[in-house]
């Protein structure tokens, strides 16, 4: 996929495509309906898709706060999502303070006229320019008569729109399920294996300590059945944990530590994938060793019983 990345007042080149508007995080059930609306559209016009997203997120911009927003996919995850549905091009624009004040039609002119739109098209909320005033209402009368459009309907499931905020709150109060059958895959984060406090090999139950980049939604804290992908590509079933190990720590940082089951190899310093499978149970403080070493006995059970 050719990726461009722009910075208002950087302007695209002109290339012929259908281009798709939105922010896409997590590249969810949803976003796939509108990207393949876009790929029908481009096939009937005989040219690529765009997808235009923006980076960072508009509300971390918009509200002065750097950490204001986690994302389901980091930008290169989301560009990896993207490419990985057979999309073309896409093009990045830099969100800043200068890009949310350029009028709706300004936007229309320099991103989409400016870029070669033929048609333009995106979902039924999607808005654009200053203070949002653009909708796909007011995308014909801006499309200057140079692009056709259309809109695709809201996609739901339980009778509730698929929504990037509606998974971060799945994912924030644990339902790492019903947020893979939102993303139409499970919720995965990756981090890097660093050192622990090499306590979990002593007690039969080596971890690996993964840190994440700070941008990604953290899961509700507590124990979880995942699958660990390593380097390699091979895939790993093991129980994971997001928390603060009250049974040794008063006041913890969180950490998240993995088990992965059949396995014994260094991982240090390695990127791992964690697939996030289902809740188990919430953390709690052991009144010592061997109860901690029952209960993870009896999570070992429930989570390769959950994902054979
Ligand atoms: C599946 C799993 C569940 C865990 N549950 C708890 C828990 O409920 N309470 C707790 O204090 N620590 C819990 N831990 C953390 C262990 O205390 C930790 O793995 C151990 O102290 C090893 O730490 P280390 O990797 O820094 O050496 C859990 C760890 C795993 C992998
Ligand atoms: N459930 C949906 N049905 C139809 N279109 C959708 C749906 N969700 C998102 N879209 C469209 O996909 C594009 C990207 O949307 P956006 O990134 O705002 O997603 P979102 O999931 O609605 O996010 P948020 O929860 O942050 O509002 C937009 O064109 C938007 O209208």
């Amino acid at each position: 996929m050719e990726t461009i990345h722009l910075t208002y007042p950087e302007t695209p080149d002109v290339v012929p495509s259908v281009m798709v508007l939105g922010f896409f995080d997590g590249v969810h059930t949803g976003h796939q309906a509108v990207i393949r609306h876009a790929q029908e559209q481009a096939e009937r016009l005989n040219v690529p898709v765009t997808v235009v997203t923006f980076d960072p997120h508009p509300k971390q911009v918009l509200s002065n706060k750097p950490d204001a927003v986690r994302y389901i996919t980091p930008l290169s995850r989301k560009l990896k999502r993207i490419e990985s549905l057979g999309v073309e091009r896409c093009l990045v624009l830099t969100f800043t303070k200068e890009l949310a004040g350029l009028s709706p039609q300004q936007f229309v002119d320099d991103y989409l006229i400016g870029a070669g739109a033929v048609h333009v098209t995106a979902g039924f909320d999607y808005s654009y320019g200053k203070f949002g005033e653009g909708t796909m209402e007011t995308m014909p009368f801006h499309a200057r008569g140079r692009f056709t459009t259309s809109v695709v309907n809201e996609q739901t499931e339980g009778g509730e729109k698929v929504s990037s905020t509606r998974i971060r709150k799945l994912l924030g109060a644990g339902e790492v399920d019903a947020a893979a059958t939102l993303l139409g895959s499970p919720y995965v984060i990756c981090g890097e294996v660093i050192h622990g406090d090499a306590r979990g090999r002593t007690i039969g139950y080596p971890t690996a300590n993964v840190v994440m980049d700070a941008s990604y939604v953290m899961p509700r804290l507590g124990v979880y059945a995942t699958r660990v992908r390593l380097r390699d590509g091979r895939t790993f079933h093991a129980m994971t944990n997001v928390g603060r190990r009250p049974t040794f720590y008063d006041t913890g940082d969180v950490s998240i530590e993995s088990h992965l089951f059949d396995f014994s190899e260094d991982l240090y310093g390695q990127l791992i994938e964690i697939e996030w499978v289902r809740f188990i149970r919430n953390e709690r403080a052991f009144d010592g060793l061997d109860s901690l070493i029952a209960q993870l006995k009896q999570d070992e059970t429930t989570a390769r019983s959950i994902l054979s």
